[in-house]
């Protein structure tokens, strides 16, 4: 299912009481400046799209203090697993294959097919700023099979090009993993000069970079079957 962004305290009450009882749900705590949460937050999106059974909901954990009492959260990233009304688990950190097993145990399903993927957080103390980054940057191209870099959200894009890639994308019945650049501006900045590309959206497959909005345009005038063919590793 895809992830919910939870707007108020009532939002997150609304939609909690009307799921079915039965439905799993799991919730992602994050803030906006914790580099961890990037990376956790582009996962979550990531396995949202393994599973239909779960409803997926995000909680800035700073925005909504309500929610985030509620739940005893003191640091984040943060994950509770709610089944049958009740808190069933809970993660604290930035372990994308704990969250990934979690997940599944919490599913009465088999992911979508696809491996989950393997980022993981950690910086090296002995590293500078500059490499931080680019190992950060090299997990998050890697953080699903495909990766979209763009303005906004699927469900809302903030931009043009970006909402035409997506609607590419979900034409061709791609699955993909997403992260918002407007949200991360080292982000925004760092993957202009890693990846040699000056705008977004960018598209990846298997962490390489295939192009923006114009480029995946052409490869499918070039292959219409080009996502079919498309090897995810
Ligand atoms: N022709 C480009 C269109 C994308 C584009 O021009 N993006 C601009 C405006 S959204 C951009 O990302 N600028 C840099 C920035 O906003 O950081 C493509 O094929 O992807
Ligand atoms: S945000 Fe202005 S063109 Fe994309």
């Amino acid at each position: 299912m895809t992830v919910v962004e939870i707007t108020s305290e009532s939002h997150f009450n609304e939609l909690t009481t009307s799921l079915p009882a039965t439905t799993p749900i799991t919730l992602s705590f994050h803030t906006s400046w914790a580099a961890p949460c990037a990376q956790m937050n582009a996962v979550f999106n990531y396995l949202s799209t393994q599973y239909t059974d779960i409803a997926f909901l995000s909680v800035d954990a700073e925005a909504h203090p309500e929610v985030s009492e509620t739940f005893d959260v003191s640091a984040v990233p943060f994950f509770v697993f709610i089944k049958n009304g009740k808190v069933v688990r809970e993660l604290s950190g930035a372990d994308p294959k704990e969250l990934s097993a979690a997940i599944q145990e919490l599913s009465g399903q088999k992911p979508a097919g696809q491996p989950a993927p393997t980022v993981e957080n950690g910086t090296d103390k002995d590293a500078t700023p500059e490499e931080d980054l680019n190992a950060r940057l090299a997990k998050l191209v890697n953080a699903a099979p495909v990766m979209l870099f763009m303005k906004g959200t699927p469900a809302a894009p903030q931009c043009g090009f970006s909402r035409q890639l997506v609607g590419i994308l979900r034409e061709n019945q791609v699955r993909f993993g997403f992260f918002d650049i407007l949200k991360d501006d080292a982000v925004r900045n760092g993957l202009k000069t890693f990846s040699d590309w000056p705008t977004f959206p960018q598209l990846y497959v298997n962490g390489e970079l295939q192009g923006g909005l114009d480029i995946v345009k052409e490869i499918l005038v070039d292959d219409p079957n080009y996502f079919k063919n498309v090897q995810t590793a």
